[in-house]
């Protein structure tokens, strides 16, 4: 089974090189990417054959689509003469509806839409898929093992899509703004720049660690953590006076909000 790739930014590299790392043959890739300088680069670096995105789409079983929201009615115009009815085609876009796809393409084309986010690039990464109208089990069970290459895999109905684009698409952005803020805030009290990242980044992972090891909920292990008249109920009492978990909810409503957007192509 061929699999194109048609947008190699972050994203697409993100997958191209999950796929490569889960041993998926490179003969069996390939990468459509606008840009000459990319394109050179990924050629160099998987050894992965770069065509243009028509190619792509009339030689690959599966097409992933990895440009921004705002490229994708552009190219889906461009490659539709070179779809057929059987093929698969996967979109990574934030916002972009299994329907706006299906009105674009032949009929019989299957889509599934993806929301993965960054960690897929160590796989740690989450991705939620939902099949559009044409879909078959055979299509998400493939989608399925392309995502797995990069960290987990849930299936969601597609109305949850800009709820999940909120939290784990968007998401590592907010947890590096936190830890960015608190490096920022360990170099304020004294601590040397490289001793406060480390300390910041173990604690993180340790943290995160204890989520998903003991599945215990995150206000126990809060509670674990916070003496009474201690350092952390200190803490902790400033970050709600400065309304945290306000912000958060404000943030990820917003970001929910722009997946709509994007839907209505704005
Ligand atoms: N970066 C992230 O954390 C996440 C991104 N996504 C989605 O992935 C998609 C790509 O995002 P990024 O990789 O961050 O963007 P990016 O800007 O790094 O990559 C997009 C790539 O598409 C290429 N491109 C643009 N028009 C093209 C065309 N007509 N033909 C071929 N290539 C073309 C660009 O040159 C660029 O390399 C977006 O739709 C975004 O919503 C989804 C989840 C997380
Ligand atoms: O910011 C964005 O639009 C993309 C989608 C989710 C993460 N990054």
């Amino acid at each position: 089974m061929s699999t194109a790739i048609i947008g190699a930014g972050v994203m697409g590299e993100t997958l191209l090189s999950g796929l490569v790392r889960a041993g998926r043959r490179v003969d069996q890739l390939m990468v459509g990417e606008k840009r000459s300088e990319r394109a050179t680069e990924l050629e160099e670096r998987y050894g992965v054959a770069v065509v243009s995105n028509r190619e792509a789409a009339a030689r690959a079983d599966t097409v992933a689509l990895v440009v921004k929201p705002q490229d994708m009615g552009d190219v889906l115009d461009e490659i539709a003469p070179d779809l057929r009815a059987g093929q698969l085609l996967v979109s990574l876009a934030a916002g972009i509806t299994t329907g706006f796809i299906e009105s674009r393409v032949p009929d019989g084309v299957a889509v599934v839409r993806v929301m993965p986010n960054t960690p897929a690039l160590v796989d740690e990464g989450m991705a939620a898929i939902s099949p559009g109208s044409h879909c078959d089990e055979a299509h998400l069970t493939e989608v399925e093992s392309l995502m797995a290459s990069t960290g987990k895999v849930l299936r969601i109905p597609e109305k949850q899509m800009d709820a999940v684009t909120a939290i784990s698409g968007s998401g590592p952005a907010y947890i590096f703004f936190v830890v960015e803020s608190m490096i920022e805030a360990g170099v304020h009290l004294g601590l040397p720049r490289a001793t406060s990242t480390d300390l910041v980044v173990q604690t993180l992972v340790g943290s995160a660690a204890m989520l998903r090891e003991t599945g215990t909920h995150p206000v126990v292990l809060r509670e674990q953590v916070t003496s009474p008249s201690g350092t952390t109920a200190s803490a902790l009492r400033e970050l709600e006076v400065h309304r945290v978990r306000a912000a958060f909810l404000a943030a990820m409503e917003a970001a929910r909000n722009r997946s709509r957007e994007l839907a209505e192509g704005s």
